[in-house]
């Protein structure tokens, strides 16, 4: 009789999009594996605590991601559910990306205060405050619509569509994925047009980090794992790699399968918007990583490295 069978604890952050997403990993783990049982426990990450300061200069990584991998190295938790998006690209000694589930749309969405219900992103008149915490959508969307006012926003989805509610903002700049997990789809007023702005690296998709040394763990995770999305994942994780950026650098990216080929495009964008450095690279999707390579050195090689450094340096100074 088996009476010894471990118990997988599962590691969240505390807030809403978090713990939504790890119930949704917690039952799915349940759904496959029926024999065994899945605990979640929650704890806060230094980027849940830190509201008053802009994200771009704590510098972000691991903010939202240190206290977890903390858990799992010291083996109180096995495994945690992590937004792809605000996991690191390079992980700690002794942990490792198990698995990546099916993405949701990765796309950006345009959220309006109720009295621009009728306008759209080249409709809303000159002045109109953008909240976004993201160098990324601030550098590609100023490009596209100068005339509108970037200001920085900061707290959890909840906080910043009252924020938005409130009057502080005419709107936002939200991931449609978070929306849509937190059942406010409905708050989705424009999707942005990928050749406006291309998402984050990540986004939309979660990623489940656990230890390298627990293959009884990283066996559990086989039914859950979708393939696309992590080939995808894979091969825009090695561009900003390779780039040596994090999530909070104007980098971004699109992808796309067609049969066994993975195109990636990419951008590497400077913060006042005047500069777009972009290209897109096409392999076998069985080599994600290589692509990712190809890519960053393809937007090397047209200055995308110069844009980088000087974000490194303003932020650093
Ligand atoms: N940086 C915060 C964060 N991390 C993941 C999401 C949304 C869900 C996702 O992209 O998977 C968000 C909010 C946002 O960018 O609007």
């Amino acid at each position: 009789m088996p009476t010894t069978t471990r118990t997988i604890q599962i590691g969240s952050r505390k807030s809403q999009l978090a713990l939504v997403q790890t119930y949704w990993v917690q039952a799915e783990l349940q759904k496959a594996h029926s024999d065994r049982t899945f605990e979640v426990q929650t704890m806060s990450t230094q980027g849940d605590k830190i509201l008053d300061v802009a994200l771009a200069k704590i510098g972000d990584k691991g903010l939202f991601t240190k206290e977890l991998e903390l858990a799992m190295i010291e083996r109180e938790v096995d495994l945690a559910v992590h937004s792809l998006k605000d996991l690191p690209t390079n992980l700690p000694e002794g942990l490792m990306l198990g698995a990546v589930t099916e993405r949701e749309d990765p796309a950006d969405a345009l959220v309006v205060h109720e009295k621009h219900k009728d306008k759209q992103l080249d409709t809303l008149p000159e002045g109109t405050v953008v909240g976004t915490s993201s160098l990324r959508r601030l550098a590609q969307l100023r490009h596209y619509y100068p005339h509108l006012t970037f200001k920085d926003i900061r707290g959890n989805l909840n906080t910043r569509l009252q924020k938005l509610d409130a009057g502080e903002f005419d709107a936002i700049i939200l991931a449609v994925a978070g929306l849509q997990r937190l059942g406010m789809g409905d708050r989705v007023h424009q999707i942005i047009d990928p050749e406006i702005s291309l998402h984050a690296v990540g986004q939309g998709a979660l990623g489940i980090e656990c230890r390298t040394d627990d293959p009884e763990v990283l066996e559990l995770f086989a039914p859950i794992i979708h393939y696309p999305t992590t080939q995808r994942c894979l091969a825009e994780r090695s561009f900003l790699r390779e780039l040596e950026g994090g999530c909070q650098v104007p980098i971004g990216v699109n992808t796309t399968i067609d049969g066994d080929r993975l195109t990636l495009k990419g951008i590497v964008a400077s913060l006042d918007g005047q500069t777009l450095i972009k290209g897109d690279v096409t392999g076998d999707i069985t080599q994600p990583d290589a692509i990712g390579i190809e890519l960053a050195h393809q937007l090397k090689g047209k200055g995308a490295q110069a844009i980088l450094d000087a974000i490194t340096a303003e932020f650093r100074a």
